[in-house]
């Protein structure tokens, strides 16, 4: 009989948005649970946060001040790259001590220290505690951010982008999942019972063996799930309409380290990175034309399930044509969709006098997936509930906007990276300052 993978050993938690149980083995996620306390007792758990591909993120209380923090508590492996650590640590801070005008628009790291766990060592980063992310407050596919604020959350990441290019930083991995709403002055000074009147009591389900054999002592008895979006979403006066670019691990200053390997979320991967391996701020562009679309939209523009790069290169050709040179002949599936000239292939339909030939499937273009907000949406979906922060149904972009937005993805969504805009032209494009009056479709 084949041997239980680790999934089967244990019972499936009581709710999904939570890692995964296999993280937890050594040399990966750290067994935390609720109370924990890190550094002789300075810093207390108390709720989770999130958990992302190296690390899970726990709201704890800083006694030395009162305060509440973030502690991001990084899987052992990654713990031990000195280039992981350099980036996560060092990175934000540097931001924060050469650019001072990027203080509000960057997490700030405020202290970091290791602890010895039967998981391995794990690197803890105490940071500046922050909301949901942009892709936690859309909560796909009902919701997306009001007109307004999108483009004001759009036009604070193209400035805090903008700032860090000009000095020589790359971010790596700019997506929804990384930009955090700001949360309100006041949460900083909440009692625990304030975080649990405002934020619900953490969720937690009991981790046990199928077979009834005892945990190893780096796995959790507990899973603990995050704030949901819905809490955060109708928390009154918790969160700011403002943001800050949080996760660092694939940034770096001037020239990636020797061991860098470029790992941007796939449906936000710059053709550069896919074909030759090479990332820069040319790609930080490409990954933020794609954020702002799935900003303005709720969704993303190039599906996040892809699961494959070859879906993604098919995904990109249909939606602007033939690869340049030398891409185009390393893109393995091109026989497989699309003529030599990029054009979809064709198939034969209908049947005597009605037979012709049909492409295998429809073009895409930025400009159809723009007028088509707000007009698939979920019509199931409520009104109440939303939340102040959430366009109200229904809501389409009007013509003015289609085109001036279609104007800046387009110049951002340049194959070449030399063809693409720099942030200093994304940054002073009209479509973060033009007013489209309603009315004007
Ligand atoms: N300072 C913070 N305040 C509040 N929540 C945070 C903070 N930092 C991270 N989070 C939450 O934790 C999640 C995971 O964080 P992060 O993306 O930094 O982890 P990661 O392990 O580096 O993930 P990735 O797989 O994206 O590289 C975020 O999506 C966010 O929901």
């Amino acid at each position: 009989m084949a041997p239980h993978s680790h999934l089967d050993r244990f019972y499936e938690p009581h709710f999904d948005d939570v890692e995964r149980l296999q993280g937890y083995q050594h040399g990966g996620f750290a067994p935390i649970s609720l109370g924990q306390e890190f550094v002789n007792g300075r810093y207390k758990v108390i709720h989770k946060l999130g958990y992302g591909g190296f690390s899970t993120v726990w709201l704890a209380r800083d006694r030395s001040n009162r305060g509440l923090v973030a502690l991001k508590i990084m899987q052992a492996n990654a713990s031990s790259k000195p280039s992981h650590e350099l980036a996560e640590i060092h990175i934000p801070r540097s931001l924060h001590t050469m650019l001072p005008r990027i203080q509000d628009l960057s997490v700030d790291v405020k202290d970091n220290f290791k602890v010895i766990m039967p998981s391995g060592e794990h690197q803890v980063i105490v940071m500046q505690m922050a909301g949901p992310s942009l892709f936690d407050i859309s909560d796909f596919p009902s919701r997306r951010l009001r007109a307004d604020l999108a483009r004001r959350v759009a036009y604070q990441v193209a400035n805090a982008l903008h700032q860090m290019h000009g000095a020589g930083f790359v971010h790596g991995d700019l997506t929804t999942f990384n930009i955090l709403f700001c949360v309100s002055d006041s949460v900083y000074g909440w009692s625990d019972q304030d975080v649990y009147d405002n934020l619900g009591r953490p969720r937690s389900s009991e981790v046990e063996t199928r077979s009834g054999e005892k945990l190893a002592p780096h796995e959790p008895t507990c899973l603990v799930a995050p704030v949901s979006s819905s809490e955060w979403r109708n928390s009154q006066g918790v969160l700011q309409e403002g943001v800050v670019i949080a996760d660092f691990g694939q940034s770096y200053f001037r020239q990636p380290p020797s061991d860098y390997r470029p790992g941007a979320a796939l449906h936000c991967t710059a053709p550069e990175i896919l074909f030759d391996n090479r990332a820069g701020p040319e790609a930080d562009v490409w990954s933020f034309g794609c954020t702002i679309f799935e900003i303005r939209a709720g969704s993303p523009l190039f599906d996040w399930l892809l699961g494959s790069r070859s879906a993604l290169v098919k995904l990109m050709v249909r939606m602007f044509g033939r690869l340049p040179d030398p891409w185009w002949a390393a893109y393995e599936d091109r026989d497989r969709w699309f003529q030599e000239n990029g054009e979809p292939k064709l198939q034969s339909v209908g049947k005597g006098h009605t037979k012709r030939l049909e492409p295998i499937f429809v073009k895409l273009s930025i400009v159809k997936e723009l007028r088509a907000i707000g007009s698939t949406e979920n019509d199931e979906r409520t009104d109440s509930g939303l939340g102040p922060m959430i366009e109200p149904k229904g809501v389409a972009l009007r013509e003015e906007e289609v085109q001036s937005l279609g104007d800046l993805l387009g110049k951002m969504l340049r194959y070449r990276p030399q063809d693409r805009i720099t942030m200093e032209e994304v940054i002073s494009h009209p479509w973060f300052t033009t007013t489209f009056h309603p009315g004007t479709n």
